[in-house]
């Protein structure tokens, strides 16, 4: 595709805009303390700040306990090396930059300046460097060329106490090297033996060799090229890290070098691989082009010259992504964390072992579901983990960080177990308030039936759900479906071990499922031939009736169809006794904390009696999460100001609230930010008996929870858990379409709860 191809000129376009809108650049430096009074400007800033200065002043090692100095990365470049578009400049180097800072902050929680200086000579450039050394908890050099590089990190390593890390040596060097392994393995050839041409001799050149060969490579398997073709013994000038690789050789071009070859490992610049010279490569060949944003040669036309060759770029729009985004965020995180006073080669290796491994385990659900569609299985398109896996916090950091304490670079001794668990509730906003709930559905060995067993997200929760919970699935699809969608999705679980399979098709319980269910009916106009239709064809109804013949403990359905249909059938086959639908609750997990919001899906508009009944209800759930309720009732009307239908009825429940003697906080009816601003709501009325912001809001009709409920995902980025269905004694759930497989899990660990802690 030509640079003025319209669909070129419009991904241009596309990506200025992105830079451009709504507001310049990338970034933006945000508080984390209050400064809303005096008394806070006079804690941040004159006098209290001197408290703190004095600390440091007297030890300086309290400016990690002070300061943000712990958490925050300097990424620094001269703009000589700028991915691979050369000497652009330290200005024009800024958006690179920039978006290092932002992958820090996104895949790891690590805060960045990015710092462009208009500095080339390297000795001057390691003097400014280490001179930052105050503000940093660690430093990433980036984009500045080669054999520079080499004298910026030495100086600033020898002189510098906190982590200083070449990214586009160390961190591309990592990467490729656990895609290397894998690729190998998939080859089936070892490192020891095979024949390396590396085209490419800067920064990131030179440290991928050096960890190919801490890998095995033999330094004689290497032929090395740089612009002026192969670097050999009788060159003149060679720098001493090309010298390092130089061979007694008449090869003299790419052409030359790569006969026989088993990788190539382009590090160079855009189209210098030829279709030719890779069909001059061992059989099998493994080629990363790893030149951005313009690879060595392109992946098809690889393929076309090599159809059995193993191909991996820098870039995420073809499989393979080897890059060093899959490293920093990470190594620095652990590094961090384990207050390493530099990184060294213990945790570099420690990092390509967890990346490999990683591309090698069962892919998990959040993956998934970021990646739909594709197929992560390991091999030949699955070498290297993709950089959404929200596996590589958790693992590489804890690898990395128990590499510093076991070499002993760490200042800090971190219990690795706890440190995991920290990592993962960072990655999954939902899992620290989960946790309770994951906890009691381990201790528990409850079938939970899956009743659109096909869909691809329910695979992937059953994946999941054998990693992390201890329950059993049964789900409800044709075999031969769900076994295609398995190896599609490159899914490590297998009927008759993982889950149980209920066919639809030709079950042989189909006769007792659809007697139970006409047995159930038969008096609400079901007759034999409607109750075998019935279930031969709506698995939320076979679902259903095996939890009612307790064949199963709970089930889960919804993620295709509309949520009161599915409650028609729920409702139909196991609401007897004391247990009916009562409301359907959601937990909506935002940056302020949790909030639950009800009745979102069941009375659409309920009466006094109902709104009351789902608060107490919503009252019990909440306090599962080890949260106790503040529950607003909340409405158009306020205190009494409207003769409304909405306010009748929320008064309507405060008065039976307060003739059952309920033992929480409620109050209402108030309008919703009266509910979260307790000195709104106390200027309004004066005495009320909530304290503090609500955390249950409880609606007065479907459409307003609704209305709530996706206001707060959308606008305030709310991470959703439930709806989970109130009245039910957890046999059933409905999920909604938009549900992510995350939300699935966390809806199988609450059905996956004993009924005594569901409460
Ligand atoms: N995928 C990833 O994660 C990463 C990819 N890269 C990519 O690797 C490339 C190099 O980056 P980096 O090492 O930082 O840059 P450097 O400037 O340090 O090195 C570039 C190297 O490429 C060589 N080169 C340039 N043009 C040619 C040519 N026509 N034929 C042969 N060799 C050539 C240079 O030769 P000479 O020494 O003679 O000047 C030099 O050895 C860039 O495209 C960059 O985007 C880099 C880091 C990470
Ligand atoms: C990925 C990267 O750092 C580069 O291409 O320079
Ligand atoms: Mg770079």
């Amino acid at each position: 595709m030509s640079r003025d191809d319209p669909k070129k000129i419009a991904e241009r376009q596309a990506a200025l805009n992105y830079h451009e809108f709504p507001r310049p650049g990338k970034l933006e430096i945000r508080a984390t303390k209050p400064m809303a009074t005096g008394r806070d400007l006079s804690r941040a800033y004159s006098p209290g700040v001197a408290d703190a200065c004095l600390e440091i002043e007297k030890n300086a090692a309290d400016a990690f306990r002070y300061t943000a100095k712990g958490n925050l990365v300097a990424v620094i470049s001269n703009g000589t090396a700028v991915l691979g578009l050369g000497d652009i400049g330290a200005q024009a180097s800024k958006p690179v930059m920039e978006g290092k800072a932002v992958l820090f902050k996104k895949f790891a929680g690590i805060d960045c300046f990015d710092i462009e200086v208009n500095e080339t000579d390297p000795e001057k450039l390691a003097d400014l460097v280490c001179r930052l050394e105050p503000t940093f908890g660690a430093v990433n050099l980036e984009d500045i060329k080669a054999p520079d590089c080499f004298v910026v990190e030495r100086i600033c390593r020898e002189r510098m106490g906190i982590p200083v890390f070449h990214d586009d040596q160390h961190g591309t060097a990592i990467v490729a090297a656990a895609a290397a392994t894998n690729a190998l393995r998939v080859a089936d050839k070892r490192f020891e033996d095979i024949k390396v041409v590396a085209l490419g001799a800067g920064a990131a050149g030179i440290a991928c060799l050096k960890m190919l060969i801490v890998m095995g490579v033999a330094r004689e398997n290497i032929t090395m090229l740089d612009s002026k073709g192969v670097v050999h013994t009788k060159r003149n000038n060679l720098t001493a890290e090309k010298a390092e690789f130089a061979r007694e050789t008449e090869m003299r071009t790419v052409m030359d070098a790569m006969e026989g070859a088993d990788l190539f490992l382009g590090v160079s610049g855009p189209g210098l691989l030829t279709q030719e010279m890779v069909r001059k490569m061992a059989p099998h060949p493994i080629i990363f082009a790893l030149a951005n944003p313009t690879p060595e040669i392109m992946p098809e036309e690889a393929r076309e010259a090599s159809p059995d060759a193993l191909i991996a770029t820098g870039r995420s729009d073809y499989p393979n992504q080897v890059n060093n985004v899959l490293c920093f965020p990470f190594i620095f995180r652990g590094a961090l964390d384990a207050g390493a006073t530099q990184i060294n080669d213990e945790m570099k290796v420690a990092c390509v072992e967890a990346i490999a491994g990683l591309a090698r385990a069962p892919a998990s659900a959040e993956l998934g579901a970021a990646y739909q569609g594709e197929r992560l299985a390991f091999g030949p398109d699955y070498l290297i983990p993709k950089p959404f896996d929200p596996r590589l916090l958790p693992t590489i950091a804890v690898a990395v960080a128990k590499a510093a304490m076991d070499s002993g670079v760490a200042t800090r001794e971190l219990d690795l177990d706890a440190y995991r668990a920290g990592l993962q509730t960072q990655v999954y906003r939902s899992a620290l308030i989960m946790r309770p709930v994951f906890e009691a559905a381990r201790q528990s060995q409850r079938r939970i039936v899956f009743a659109e067993g096909e869909e691809t997200r329910i695979l992937r929760t059953v994946q999941a759900m054998s990693e992390e919970l201890t329950g059993s699935a049964v789900l409800v699809g044709r075999p031969e479906v769900i076994e295609s969608r398995i190896e599609r999705e490159g899914l490590s679980i297998k009927a008759g071990r993982d889950f149980e399979l209920v066919n639809p098709e030709s079950d042989e319980r189909y006769r007792d499922y659809w007697t139970t269910y006409h047995d159930i009916l038969a008096r609400d106009g079901v007759t034999p031939d409607l109750a075998k239709a019935i279930l031969r064809t709506n698995n939320t109804a076979i679902a259903a009736t095996m939890v009612r013949r307790g064949e199963a403990d709970s089930m889960i359905c919804g993620t295709v169809g509309q949520y009161l249909w599915h409650l028609n059938y729920i409702t139909q086959v196991l609401a007897e006794g004391e247990l009916h639908p009562v409301g359907a609750l959601s937990l909506v997990i935002l940056d302020q904390g949790p909030l639950f919001v009800t009745d979102t899906h069941v009375n659409t508009e309920p009466t006094a009696e109902q709104l009351a009944d789902a608060v107490i209800a919503a009252a019990r759930h909440v306090r599962r999460f080890g949260i106790a309720p503040k529950v607003a009732i909340c409405s158009g009307s306020q205190f009494g100001n409207l003769d409304s239908r909405s306010g009748r009825v929320a008064r309507g429940a405060v008065a039976l609230l307060d003739a059952a003697q309920v033992d929480f906080e409620y109050e209402g009816e108030m309008h919703s930010d009266a509910a979260l601003d307790p000195d709104l709501r106390e200027r309004l009325f004066p005495g009320n008996r909530l304290t503090g912001k609500a955390n249950v809001l409880v609606y007065t009709s479907t459409d307003a929870a609704g209305a709530a409920r996706n206001l707060l995902k959308s606008v305030s980025n709310g991470l959703e858990v439930g709806p989970i269905l109130m009245g039910m004694g957890n046999r059933a759930h409905i999920v909604t379409p938009g549900v992510t497989v995350r939300g699935l899990l966390n809806i199988a660990a609450l059905a996956g709860m004993p009924v005594s802690s569901y409460g």
